[in-house]
């Protein structure tokens, strides 16, 4: 089985899969890190300093590098969403994300560009558009601990085949952030 974790850069996929890797359950495959180590990517966007993934090339080599020896293959990445039928959307309030991109040394193009696409639910969206299966879940106010131990329960919910209750609990729509302006 397949998992992305997705979510707009900052909401917490990397602190959260790298917690994953000693899972003895889970393959972790760091999407971004892969891309660019195997230049699966069409463009170099200069400008916006990114890439642009080949999403084909980057599906038949996810299959590729598929244990199937472990349960749970966890893909992370802002674009699991686009190879995935299964994911978890992480969710930050635009003004927490503010202060964790910021923190980054992002430009401030980049980081306005990243909380007006949190702000819109640009990959939530996409998500529930693609995607069999979506849990949503926000990172704002409790700890990387307490995230770990939430997609825990969504991940045994989902090798046991009962998730009914976890898709009301992490039910996509759950956050809004519309109110947010910006300055
Ligand atoms: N509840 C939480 N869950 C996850 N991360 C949190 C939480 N609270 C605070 N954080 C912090 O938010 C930051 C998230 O950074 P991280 O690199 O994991 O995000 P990311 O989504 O992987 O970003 P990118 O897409 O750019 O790789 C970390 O510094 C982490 O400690």
């Amino acid at each position: 089985m397949i998992i992305g974790i997705t979510g707009t850069p900052g909401t917490g996929k990397t602190s959260i899969t790298k917690l994953l890797e000693d899972d003895p359950l889970c393959q972790v495959i760091h999407l971004n890190e892969l891309i660019k180590e195997e230049k699966l990517y069409s463009e170099v966007d200069v400008e916006r300093d990114c890439v642009v993934a080949d999403m084909d090339l980057v599906y038949d080599r996810v299959l590729e590098l598929q244990d199937k020896s472990y349960p749970v293959t966890i893909v992370d990445s802002h674009l699991s969403h686009h190879i995935a039928d299964i994911v978890i959307v992480l969710r930050t309030s635009p003004g927490k994300l503010k202060e964790r991109l910021e923190k980054r040394k992002y430009s401030v193009e980049k980081v306005r560009e990243n909380l007006e696409a949190e702000a819109l639910d640009i990959i939530l969206a996409e998500a529930v558009d693609w995607c069999e299966k979506v849990f949503e879940l926000d990172t704002t106010g409790g700890t990387v601990d307490r995230t770990f131990k939430d997609i825990g329960r969504i991940i045994k919910g989902l090798r046991r085949g009962d998730t009914e209750e976890l898709e009301q609990e992490f039910r996509p729509g759950s956050v809004e952030w519309s109110d947010y302006f910006f300055d």
